[in-house]
């Protein structure tokens, strides 16, 4: 088995190195050649991931073609809204057999489309083809070897199994499903609660207001889901509660420590500067969770109060505030 990884951020590096110690071949794409040089030669990748030792069977090329030529699988990691862009350029190179799985964490604005569905569209692949890998995985965590568990949801049960084979390492476990749908949501939505979560704690909130937040959000999320047609147990599961319980509590996670800075009073540049280039999903996908919910009609109002927020409109203060003042309501 043979995989490229096309991304060399935080979880595309943790995520190959997962493929190599799972015994499978592969080589990330990156789009600096002088990263892919480290990767390759110093088996380092500083920007990213510092400290941590990576395989040496590890390779990496800026060179697309390079990396996708005979891949099995393709894995696709950047940030979900440029991944329509990327993959226009990539789509007459991909293998016509390969499996395509996407690790991200994101809806697309405008059109509201789960990242499954923009590589369907955009590659003129079946969603039979398509993968989805989504768990409670803070990357350095997982780059650190520390034990964690996943969701590869694929609709074919042969490719999910295929993918479960290819990224099953003594510290990482997966379990397949094939409920994409539920899978993704519980994925793109949590960004939207760890960024509510982060600002309450920020705001100098405990534990109650987390758990509320965390329920609630999970609330939203299973809404939304069963909207959509998602089994209602992923929620339940890895990519639904784990993922949600992981994000909304970790100082690792970039959506929950962007959420804390606006709680502490700094301004939506402030901790857009200080994420240092990388990607926090919920910031943008806010607005695209938005969409879809008002599409569906479906009511997301943690989601919807985190949109105005970062947009601008209203303030941490305020955000408590409408949560806490809405009409009184059954669980
Ligand atoms: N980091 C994690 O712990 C983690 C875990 C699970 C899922 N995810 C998801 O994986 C996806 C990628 O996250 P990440 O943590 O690797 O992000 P990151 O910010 O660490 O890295 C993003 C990568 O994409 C590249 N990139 C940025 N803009 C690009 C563009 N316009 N075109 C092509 N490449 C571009 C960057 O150079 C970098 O290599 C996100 O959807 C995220 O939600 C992240
Ligand atoms: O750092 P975040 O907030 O993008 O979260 C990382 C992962 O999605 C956690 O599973």
């Amino acid at each position: 088995m043979k995989a490229a990884v096309l991304g060399s951020g935080s979880w595309g590096t943790t995520f190959a190195k997962v493929l190599v110690d799972s015994g499978t071949e592969t080589v990330m794409w990156a789009r600096r050649s002088e990263l892919a040089e480290t990767i390759t030669r110093r088996h380092a990748n500083p920007d990213y991931l510092s400290g941590v030792r990576l395989p040496s069977g590890l390779r990496a090329t800026s060179d697309a073609a390079e990396a996708l030529d005979g891949a099995d699988l393709v894995v696709l990691v950047i940030p979900s809204q440029t991944l329509r862009e990327n993959l226009r350029g990539w789509t007459k190179l991909l293998p016509p057999d390969a499996t395509l799985v996407s690790l991200m964490k994101g809806i697309e604005l405008g059109t509201a489309k789960r990242m499954s569905e923009v590589i369907s569209e955009v590659a003129g692949a079946g969603p039979d083809r398509v993968a989805v890998v989504s768990g409670p995985n803070l990357a350095r965590e997982i780059a650190l070897e520390q034990p964690t568990a996943t969701v590869v949801a694929c609709a074919d049960v042969d490719r999910g199994a295929q993918v479960q084979r290819a990224c099953t390492a003594p510290y990482f476990r997966p379990y397949t499903n094939i409920d994409v749908v539920g899978t993704e949501l519980g994925g793109a939505v949590k960004n939207v609660i760890a960024l509510a979560c982060g600002m309450a704690a920020g705001m100098g909130f405990g534990n109650n207001t987390t758990a509320s937040l965390i329920t609630r959000g999970l609330a939203e999320t299973s809404r939304l889901g069963l909207a959509l047609g998602a089994d209602p147990m992923t929620f339940a599961g890895l990519a639904g509660l784990g993922d949600l319980v992981a994000t909304c509590a970790s100082p690792l996670s970039r959506n929950r420590s962007f959420g804390e800075r606006l709680g502490k009073g700094e301004s939506l540049e402030q901790a857009q500067a200080a994420t240092h280039g990388q990607v926090a999903e919920g910031v943008k996908s806010c607005r695209s969770v938005l969409d879809l919910a008002e599409r569906h009609g479906v009511d997301v109002p943690i989601t919807r109060v985190m949109e105005s927020v970062c947009r601008g409109v209203i303030g941490p203060v305020d955000a408590a505030r409408l949560l806490m003042s809405r009409s009184t309501k059954s669980e």
